[in-house]
């Protein structure tokens, strides 16, 4: 019986990546990895966006670059205040400070759509990066029109629309107890969603579509915000981390992602097959392609894998803000994607069908790993695909 074994040089390991439709493989060098350049990940200003229409395309000039090369970029001058990520920055550490038992009144078991905690070890974005899961704990809480910045009418949310609102009230009365918490909480993620609705309009500038091409999908849109905590490690438990990663190596799902992090630093981004450190910048967000968006512009604009390490003494915290469209609309790839020579590569697909599709593979894997355990690592270390 005649088995593939893939052939890895030196230097080079294969790294397992989820998708909507199952795992991938990439061949990925295990160099350390370097400082990215300001070429690299440039740093846009947004100052234009909110200037005329020749200033607002300048900004979509620059975003354009990125997104078709590297698919990640820092924003400064983006508006969101200071004080805003403060309150909401001071709060994520409060929550995850608590005893666990606290933190587990939110727990994630409770939700129907992945909203709530998920404890450390909770996850493991890839399985052959590292033998352990991921060592970062976890909040998220989801699209609810009740807190959307551009007010809703309750008793009108189009019937469409209503299965498709993903928010879970739980994570509030859970987490009640800490003062301010909710206001801080949903302040923080009504600033990221008004900056998206913003941005979202520089992305139809930078596809040549109209600017308010995509207004119409966004009025109930995915817009998750997540705090992400990778608690230090004493100086022998770095030393015995082996090949422990915070959160393993991925791509996000949706349009696009704006990313605060912490000084910390331990962001990584894969480029070819070499590693880029994409260090934190005073003031500014890291914004990166998801895979939705990827596919609707036909693969023009990239969503990159990336992964993060804390091997330091220090608690690092992240609160990225994953910005899609409606979950209800099927959207197909975007005209000015398609060529004679380039059609559309992909069907059309609704946002909430195409995540569903990413979770549901992740249900199935952990079914396959805890039946099969052997069956499963011989596949994945015997297959090798795109
Ligand atoms: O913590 C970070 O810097 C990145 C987090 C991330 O990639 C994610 O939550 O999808
Ligand atoms: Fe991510």
């Amino acid at each position: 019986m005649s088995r593939t074994t893939a052939t890895i040089e030196p230097g080079f390991h294969k790294l397992e990546l989820r998708t909507a439709y199952g795992p991938v493989y990439r061949t990925v060098s295990t160099a350390p990895p370097r400082e990215c350049t300001a070429q690299e990940v440039p740093i846009i200003d947004l100052q234009g966006i909110y200037g005329d229409l020749d200033e607002r395309r300048k900004v979509a000039a620059q975003i354009k670059k990125a997104a078709n090369e590297i698919g990640f970029f820092y924003i400064k001058n983006h508006g969101i205040g200071e004080d805003v990520i403060d309150a909401a920055r001071r709060q994520a550490v409060n929550f995850f400070k608590q005893p666990m038992q606290a933190k587990e009144l939110v727990t994630r078991a409770k939700s129907k759509y992945f909203n709530g905690y998920s404890p450390p070890r909770g996850s493991h974005a890839s399985p052959s990066e590292s033998k352990a899961s991921d060592t970062r704990e976890t909040l998220g809480w989801r699209y609810a029109p009740e807190y959307d910045p551009e007010p809703k009418d309750l008793d009108a949310i189009p019937p469409e629309v209503q299965p498709y609102i993903r928010g879970e009230e739980f994570v509030w009365e859970g987490t009640a107890h800490l003062p301010d918490f909710k206001q801080d909480v949903l302040r923080y993620w009504q600033a990221c969603l008004t900056l998206s609705r913003r941005l979202v309009r520089v992305f139809a500038l930078a596809l040549d579509l109209a600017e308010d091409y995509f207004d119409r999908v966004t009025t109930y849109p995915g817009s998750d915000g997540v705090f992400n905590f990778y608690p230090g490690m004493t100086p022998e438990e770095i030393r015995n981390a082996g090949d422990e990663v915070g959160l393993g190596s991925h791509t996000d799902l949706q349009c696009f992602t704006l990313l605060w992090q912490d000084m910390s630093g331990g962001l990584q981004v894969l480029k070819g097959q070499e590693w880029l450190k994409v260090p934190p910048v005073e003031g500014t967000f890291v914004v990166n392609i998801g895979d939705y968006l990827m596919r609707l512009t036909n693969d023009r604009f990239v969503s990159t894998v990336h992964r993060v390490f804390n091997r330091s003494p220090h608690d690092r915290l992240s609160m990225p803000f994953f910005f899609g469209f409606n979950f209800n609309e099927t959207c197909s790839v975007l005209p000015t994607c398609i060529t004679d020579d380039n059609p559309a590569k992909y069907q059309p697909i609704t946002c909430g069908d195409w995540c569903q599709l990413r979770f549901k593979q992740s249900v199935i894997e952990r079914w396959a790993r805890t039946r099969t355990d052997t069956w499963f690592l011989e596949r994945s270390h015997s297959t090798d695909s795109a």
